[in-house]
């Protein structure tokens, strides 16, 4: 049987009837579709590379705030840290801040640890809080202080750092039991503090700002090695230009609400104070004040600050619920979220133990809309404007104020006579603060929340102050006019704002009267809170308003506070900074941007160089000229004496040249005008001799009376403007 011939294949078939023509064809086509998608592999693996690349490039150079990530802080409990500090023993106070006392703790295995206790729980502290949680527990660098742990238990908020044994520049520059910082050590300093800025300007995406720069939070470690410490009111430039904090619009406008509602209850309610008298403050800034008067008003840019969940409103609420002030008892809530650019905060809450619940409303995305002229109604938009000094005066007013009160009513025992020789004696040392001249209670009279009590007046009168004291307010008068009628002017268009009675309290005064009204007004205020509570035992914090003042001295802060006044400008919602340090376009009223930090830097270098506060007013008229560290800097470079400035203590060992370069580096910092301010990254540069320094500019604030800045050189003056 034959076999049955194979059939052939069709591609047989094909290949045998097809012409070679078409074999080729689809070679072609299959070779071109294989280079083509080749091409666009290699093209696709190029791009993703060149991504990597990128973004390895930006990574090394920026710490990005992994908003996404939840905070890698310890959580300790209570008891643990009570544990650690001996029941918050006193004997283990280290220091005590306008927001709470710090303690110092030993852990079971042996570590020592910084504690810092919140005073009470407020809105204002709780936003501090949260501040440095959010953005000192989200960095590490060796230029700030490591935020290692944090305590919320139902009202008690407690925050956890690494420990330094030399505490802080404040107490190694002014406290009696501190043998004082050579000049390396004080160069360091200067670097380190400038290192550390550099960081959270141009090291941090998106910046962080500072906004507290000042002795007392620059701490040291064991190696004087200088760090950066308090961010209660550092801010995350997240818009623009513009720095935006995250707390400070929901509280702000919860604390409007809170104070309108007029709740009841343990947390503290208090109003943030504002031009409230100041219990014992040695010392005014004049020339920083009145430059702060002087200066142009903030602009009212329109801009947009997305995407702002709030829900501080429920948190506030929640308060009010309890009446007494304490919180629930649900987990995981958080305080707030805001979503600014992407930037998604709602992970970077604390886990609270209270009640603070999500608000509906506000946590759908609720947008925060800030337009000047936009009619929206979002959350915050009061607050805000309010804080750009349409309608209530900002603190550039309030430290007018200040200082007319302290010109006029009081007397001032720096301007008398029989002071003088003791003071004189004290000048030996060129930093002895008031206080240590003339004991603790004369500071009282100084300050602004003590005026004289009758028999000091009567006393005052006695030494034939008053001649004096009229010397002063003439002058103040004078070299103010200008200044004062236009705030009078602004003081009637207050009226019709009706805004508080804090305004229309103002507009009934003149000038001249107003610190007493604040402190009258003031006065009555806390007694009505607590009529046992003498005013003297209260102590008035900028940041915090009054506070009960602590009969235990501790080494911090408090002890060595003779500027008092520098102390705390606040951190409520119309004023924040502190006074001497605080950049003249911010005052509290502008918003916080690098070169405020960069003014309060050109400041603490002052004050490092010279070992005196800002502002120390000794117990001579005559000494006034060198009482305000910038405007007597300013004086010595244009006499081109700016050595006569360094820290007497230190004799001839210290480097003239690094002495001038940090001297002359700070009075560029301190333009009044922030863009002719160097950057962070130029004075690193410049403090390592690897830039050269500018020229020096003479930026002239107004001056205390003197030989120097004539009567008529004064009207002159004045009449130009
Ligand atoms: N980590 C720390 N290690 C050692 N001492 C510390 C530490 N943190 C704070 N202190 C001490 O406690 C003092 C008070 O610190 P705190 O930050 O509470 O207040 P402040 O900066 O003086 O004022 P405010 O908080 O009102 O700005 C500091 O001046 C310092 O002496």
């Amino acid at each position: 049987m034959p076999s049955r011939p194979f059939a052939s294949s069709p591609a047989t078939a094909v290949a045998g009837d097809s012409p070679p023509v078409f074999f080729s064809k689809t070679k072609v086509l299959f070779l071109a579709l294989t280079i083509s998608a080749s091409v666009v592999i290699f093209l696709s693996v190029l791009y993703f590379l060149y991504h990597l690349w990128h973004s390895f490039v930006h990574r090394a150079k920026t710490i990005p705030f992994d908003s996404s990530a939840p905070l890698k802080l310890q959580r300790f409990s209570y008891k643990e840290l009570k544990r650690a500090t001996n029941h918050f023993d006193s004997a283990n106070i280290i220091g005590k801040g306008g927001s709470g006392t710090v303690f110092r703790g030993i852990l079971r295995d042996g570590k020592s640890i910084a504690i810092k206790r919140l005073d009470s729980v407020s809105l204002e502290t709780e936003r501090e809080f949260q501040n440095e949680l959010q953005i000192l527990g989200g960095l590490r660098s060796p230029f700030l202080v490591t935020l290692l742990g944090y305590c919320v238990e139902k009202n008690k908020r407690v925050l956890v750092y690494e420990y330094m044994p030399n505490r802080s520049l404040q107490e190694s520059l002014f406290s009696d039991g501190f043998s004082g910082l050579c000049w390396e050590r004080r160069f360091d300093i200067v670097l380190d503090v400038a290192r550390a800025l550099e960081f959270l300007h141009l090291g941090c995406d998106p910046p962080v700002i500072h906004g507290d720069i000042k002795p007392s939070n620059v701490l040291l470690d064991m190696e004087q090695r200088a760090k950066i410490s308090d961010f209660g009111l550092s801010r995350i430039k997240v818009e623009g230009e513009f720095g935006v904090d995250l707390f400070s619009q929901e509280l702000g406008r919860s604390q409007e609400l809170w104070k309108s509602q007029d709740y009841s209850g343990t947390l503290a309610t208090e109003t943030p104070a504002i031009g409230t008298p100041v219990e014992s403050n040695p010392e005014v800034d004049f020339a920083l004040a009145l430059q702060a008067s002087s200066s142009s008003k903030n602009s009212r840019a329109s801009y947009n600050v997305k995407g702002l969940n709030l829900n501080s409103l429920s948190y506030n609420a929640n308060i009010s619920n309890e009446g007494d002030g304490k919180l629930g008892n649900e987990k995981g809530k958080e305080v707030s979220s805001l979503d600014v650019n992407g930037v998604d905060w709602s992970n970077r809450f604390v886990p609270y133990d209270c009640g603070i619940e999500h608000s509906k409303d506000l946590n759908s995305g609720a947008v925060l809309s800030v337009d000047d002229g936009g009619n929206a109604k979002q959350w915050g938009k009061d607050w805000w404007w309010r804080q750009d000094g349409s309608g209530e005066l900002c603190s550039k007013d309030y430290v007018m104020e200040w200082i007319g009160s302290q010109i006029y009513p009081t007397a001032n025992p720096d301007w008398d006579e029989e002071s003088k020789n003791i003071s004189e004696k004290a000048n030996c040392n060129c930093s002895v603060p008031l206080e240590n001249v003339n004991g603790g209670s004369k500071i009282l009279e100084f300050g602004f929340e003590n005026p004289p009590t009758e028999l000091e007046r009567k006393e005052s009168k006695t030494r034939n102050n008053k001649k004096k004291q009229k010397k002063m307010q003439e002058w103040w008068k004078e070299e103010n006019f200008a200044e004062i009628s236009r705030k009078s002017n602004k003081a009637k268009g207050i009226k019709a704002s009706a805004c508080s009675k804090w305004n229309k309290s103002l507009q009934q005064l003149s000038h001249f009267g107003l610190g007493k009204q604040f402190y009258f007004l003031r006065r009555k205020r806390s007694r009505q809170q607590d009529p046992n509570q003498s005013d003297l035992n209260r102590e008035f914090s900028f940041r915090r308003g009054w506070k009960k003042k602590n009969n235990t001295q501790s080494i911090g802060s408090d002890m060595c506070s003779g500027d008092l006044f520098s102390r705390e400008l606040s951190s409520t919602t119309s004023m924040r900074g502190t006074l001497c340090y605080v950049a003249p376009e911010y005052g509290g009223c502008g918003f916080l941007m690098e070169k405020a930090d960069i003014y309060s830097l050109g400041v603490l270098i002052l004050v490092i160089v010279s070992g005196r506060r800002p502002l120390h007013v000794l117990a001579s008229p005559m000494k006034l000229e060198k009482a305000n560290l910038i405007s007597w800097c300013r004086h010595l470079a244009q006499s081109g004496n700016v050595l006569e400035l360094v820290d007497e203590r230190l004799k001839d060992e210290y480097n003239k040249e690094q002495a001038s370069l940090c001297i002359n580096l700070a009075l560029i910092c301190l333009q009044k005008m922030p863009e002719m301010r160097p950057e962070i990254g130029e004075i690193v540069k410049i403090l390592k001799g690897e830039m050269e320094i500018p020229q020096i500019p003479f930026e002239f604030s107004p001056s205390p009376p003197s030989k120097w800045f004539s009567r008529s050189r004064r009207k002159q003056k004045l009449n130009q403007e």
